[in-house]
């Protein structure tokens, strides 16, 4: 080759890495469709039947034993054979494999390997469902798409909230009236405030009641007074806001029965009470007693009027939505009775893996550490669950405080009169004078 040849393919191979790279940078999705799903393609192909052997996916179909002359053998048959599996299929930024189950398999073996699925195909994460019986579908993402989350959109009815975006590329949509109440849970500043003022600025303009429970002296939810159709920002003002609720709620449960439904959605439009949404930012400032007496009956009179109020309310238009750093059993025997109630669970990075498996354990151990392997740079990642059962990591839309005030701001005249939580925390006030 002579040296103006050379040149060139030098030149030439140059400008090919240059491009590449800009393309991978600018254009991450035409990257991944050009190169990275036709190079991690072939490395499944190439690398299934030894991943398949090394992670018990493969087995054999020969007995463990055999007759060699007059000797019985045993010992682990030689080729055992892998699970068959479909061509890798393309995502936007990951692929699909389907997998045939040998008989006697569950997808829990595929979930083991998962970790080794990620490490052998060099991708972000490998999740493992199961469509069908006899089935299982390997989804591969290339990076973590919650990293740079596009803005999703959905469209979103009453009581229901766009939050953010799952891992998917789906919208993640709080929906209350199929999941009426959430349980929030992440350290300090893993973004459960973030989520809250999302939430509010979502429900701030649809004919919704919020009310708002923050012990740390409304120092969070204060943000958004106007919008709030009540506010306690101690213990004393939740037990008076609870309390009042739970008599609105039996107001509603007679107008139901009176009228023959069965929920306050089943009522004709004028007789239908508005949705009152109960937002409570640091759960644990409920429980925690200060030893005394009173400290002790006020924390149990709180758990009860809110356990009362989880129990009851979903059918009545009273939701539920409980925030906290830290929930645990130590809390008190109440907790782990509320948390029985609250069907919706959002876990953001916690400190604790005993909050991670109070929020999760008792939906899905895979859930749960997936949870915790959420780092402190990932703020605003969670994983949370769907209506269907299914739980996903998702990310929320980042709603910086400012708008979220302004939004409150402009939509506080939409904010109902709850006359009897007013008198409830104005009788208070008198108290104190
Ligand atoms: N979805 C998000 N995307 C990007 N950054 C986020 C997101 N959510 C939160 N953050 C960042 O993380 C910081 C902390 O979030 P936030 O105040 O919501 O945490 P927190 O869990 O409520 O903490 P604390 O318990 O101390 O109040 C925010 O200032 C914000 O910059």
């Amino acid at each position: 080759m002579g040296p103006v040849l050379l040149a060139f393919v030098l030149a030439v191979l140059a400008w090919l890495l240059v491009v590449g790279d800009l393309v991978r940078r600018h254009r991450p999705a035409w990257h991944w469709y050009l190169v990275g799903y036709p190079a991690t393609a072939c490395r499944l192909l190439a690398t299934w039947r030894k991943v398949a052997m090394l992670n018990d996916l493969a087995v054999s179909r020969r007995p463990p034993r055999g007759l060699l002359g007059d000797l019985v053998v045993k010992g682990d048959p030689l080729r055992p054979v892998a699970p068959r599996i479909s061509f890798p299929r393309a995502t936007r930024m990951g692929l699909t494999v389907v997998v045939r189950l040998h008989a006697g398999q569950t997808p829990a073996t595929y979930m083991k390997a998962a970790d080794a699925l990620v490490h052998a195909w060099k991708v972000h994460a490998v999740r493992v469902t199961s469509p069908e019986r006899g089935l299982v579908l390997l989804t591969a993402t290339a990076t973590d798409p919650l990293e740079r989350p596009g803005l999703a959109t959905a469209h979103v009815e009453l009581l229901s909230a766009l939050i953010g975006a799952l891992e998917s590329g789906g919208a993640w949509v709080m929906n209350l009236r199929l999941v009426p109440h959430w349980l929030i849970t992440g350290a300090t500043r893993s973004g459960k405030s973030t989520l809250l003022a999302r939430l509010i600025t979502q429900l701030a303009t649809q004919p919704v009641a919020l009310v708002g429970i923050d012990c740390k002296g409304g120092m969070e939810l204060g943000l958004f007074a106007g919008r709030l159709s009540a506010l306690a920002t101690c213990r004393r003002e939740a037990v008076a806001v609870f309390s009042a609720l739970v008599v609105d709620m039996q107001d509603r449960m007679s107008a139901c029965r009176s009228a023959g439904a069965r929920s306050i959605w089943e009522l004709p439009d004028i007789l239908r009470p508005v949705p009152v949404v109960v937002l409570v930012d640091e759960i644990a400032e409920l429980y925690l007693s200060d030893g005394t007496r009173e400290g002790k009956a006020e924390a149990e009179q709180c758990s009860t009027l809110l356990l009362r109020l989880a129990q009851l309310g979903a059918a009545l238009g009273i939701h539920l939505v409980v925030a906290g750093q830290r929930v645990g059993s130590d809390l008190g025997p109440g907790v782990t009775a509320l948390r029985a109630q609250l069907g919706g669970r959002v876990c953001h990075r916690v400190n604790d893996p005993g909050t991670a498996e109070m929020t999760l354990g008792d939906l899905n151990k895979d859930a749960v550490a997936v949870a915790q392997s959420i780092t402190a740079e990932e703020r605003g990642v969670a994983v949370c669950t769907g209506p269907d059962g299914g739980w996903s990591r998702a990310r929320s839309h980042l709603t910086p405080t400012e708008e979220a005030v302004s939004t409150a701001r402009k939509y506080a005249a939409m904010a109902p009169e709850l006359p009897a939580l007013d008198r409830a925390l104005a009788a208070l006030e008198g108290d104190d004078k």
